[in-house]
This record gives structure tokens, sequence and C-alpha cells, in this order.
């Protein structure tokens, strides 16, 4: 049977980002996508004009009409903008036990909107980290989180320590907005202190727009798979790879990623290279 897995996200309107990203990406690796929509935006590639949050209650039946008829092998989380929506899907994946959660923990669109309250960033360190097995922050949003200001190695080691000790099974602080202009890096941490360098080429490019979300959906489909967590996370940087490299040019600011960029090299290639992984 077909895995089946859940996100728990935002609509972008602009279908580059968010739900819209997460399901194009979970369609492209081959796996069922059922979706929680927590707030609508109305969102382009200039950036996000509009939030119209869905009521609590509206959350939470989503979250039950999904439980009560689905076996979610994975799931991940984006754009929660609240902490009453925090608390509300941490309790749901208690409730119905889902595991392999992916967190992650967008707060800032990147034409600068807030897509997290200030003051729901407790909750999410509080109610969801802990059930958390892979966080995907970016780097301001390891910052946030953890309270390091990240500079070099060590600071970036001692940020995902930092958010390890707030429950998450593992980190991966992903490296897209560090000054590195030939390699994008993403450091991955374990709590039994494993740790690993995802490498690729930096590809020159302004069409960025969801590649968090990309990302973390693709980790989220081959975690749904069976796949271990490390193998999981090499897939989605070859993914995200794939789908900066092949530019689609659309709308007039921050493009979207090409989600059919991946499986279109594997088909001519026979499978994914460019991302290098140092133990
Ligand atoms: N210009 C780029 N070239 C190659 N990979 C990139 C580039 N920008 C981001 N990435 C990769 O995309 C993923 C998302 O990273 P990042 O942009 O930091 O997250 P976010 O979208 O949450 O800000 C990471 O795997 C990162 O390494
Ligand atoms: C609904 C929604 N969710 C998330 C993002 C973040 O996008 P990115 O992956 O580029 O950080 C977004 N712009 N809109």
């Amino acid at each position: 049977m077909m895995p089946q897995t859940l996100t728990i996200a935002g609509s972008d309107s602009g279908g580059g980002a968010g739900i819209q990203a997460d399901i194009k990406t979970f369609q492209e690796l081959g796996v069922y996508s059922t979706s929680v929509i927590t707030a609508v935006t109305a969102q382009n590639t200039l950036g996000v004009t509009g939030i119209y949050p869905v009521p609590v209650y509206g959350v939470r039946e989503q979250l039950r009409a999904v439980g009560e008829d689905f076996q979610i092998a994975a799931l991940k989380t984006g754009m929660l903008f609240d902490a009453e929506t925090i608390k509300e899907t941490a309790s749901a994946i208690r409730q119905y036990g889902w595991k392999n959660l992916v967190v992650d923990p967008v707060m800032i669109a990147k034409g600068g909107a807030s897509l997290l309250q200030q003051e729901a960033v407790e909750a999410l360190k509080q109610h969801l980290l802990p059930l958390a097995l892979v966080v995907t922050p970016n780097l301001p949003e390891a910052e946030v989180i953890s309270g390091v200001s990240i500079s070099d190695e060590t600071s970036r080691k001692r940020a995902a320590e930092k958010i390890l000790l707030l429950g998450a099974a593992s980190v991966v602080i992903k490296g897209g907005h560090a000054a590195n202009p030939k390699i994008a890096e993403d450091y991955y941490l374990t709590r039994d202190g494993k740790e690993r360098l995802f490498r690729s080429p930096r590809i020159n490019t302004s069409q960025t727009h969801g590649t968090g979300c990309t990302f973390a959906a693709a980790l989220t489909a081959e975690l749904a798979k069976g796949q271990p967590v490390e193998i999981a996370i090499c897939t989605a940087k070859q993914f995200i790879q794939a789908a900066l490299s092949e530019e689609l040019h659309i709308g007039a600011g921050h493009g979207p990623t090409n989600h059919a960029a991946y499986q279109a090299y594997v088909r001519r290639n026979g499978g994914a290279r460019h991302v290098q992984v140092i133990q």
C-alpha cells in the first residue's frame, strides 16, 4: 500500500511554498498526501499580502478527520501561526500516536512577512519540539529557537545542541542563508551525538520560494517510505538541489522551485548526485 503522509501547514495562493509545495513534493516522491490547513495566505512570488488563520476548532476537526481514517506513516508541520494551533497540533500528534514527525519551524517568509506570532515561539519549543524526530530550522530560525547567535561552525553546533535539549531527536540546521557563495551546507546533529554535513554546490538563483517547505516535505516522504533519517535527508537535499537547478521563471519575484525536476533528473541519469555527505 502507498505510504500515507500528513502536512499541517499554511496555504500559499502562489503555489510555491506551504501546503502546495508539500503536496507536490509528496506526489513526486510517490507517497499519498493528506493535509490540515492552519491558515490561508494571500501570497505570490512578490510577497504575502494577507493572512487568514483557520479558527482553532477548524484545525481540530481537520486533525480528527485525518486521524480517524488514515494510517499516517510520517508527517510534517510548517506554518502554524499561533500558540493555540501549535497546542492543538501537538495534542493530536500524541492522541493519534503519529510517529516520524518533521517540524519545519517556519517563522518568516522570504519577503519578510511573519508567519509565526512571536509569543508562539515558546509554545513551539514547549509542545512541539519534544515530539519531533527531526527539526529543520534555517539559520535565523535556529538562532531564535536556541538563543545562540550563529557565526561559525562552533556556534552552529552550540545552537543545535540547545535545540536538542528541548527534546527533538535530531536537528538539521539548513545553510541556505549562509554567506558561503560556493556551497549550500546543512548541518545534522542527533541526540546521541552523531554529526553529518550535507553539502551541495550553491546555485546562483532567485527562484528560492518554498525551498524550506520542499526540503522538509521530501524528508517526510522518504521517512514515510521507511528510509533511515540520514538517507532521507540526503534524498531531500538532492530533491531541492534539482528543484533549484532547473528554474521555472514563474512570477516576477522570488519564483517557486521546480518540484518536477528531481524525478526528471533521475529518469535522465538513473539516479541523483551532487550531494556530498561528510561524516
Ligand atoms: N542557492 C542554493 N543552492 C543550493 N541549495 C540551496 C540554496 N538555497 C537553499 N538551499 C538548500 O535548500 C534547503 C532549504 O534551505 P534554506 O533556504 O536555508 O531554508 P528556508 O527556505 O527554510 O529558509 C537546504 O537544504 C539548503 O541547503
Ligand atoms: C504558507 C507558507 N508557508 C511557508 C512559507 C515559507 O516559505 P520558505 O520555504 O521559502 O521559507 C511561506 N512563504 N508560505
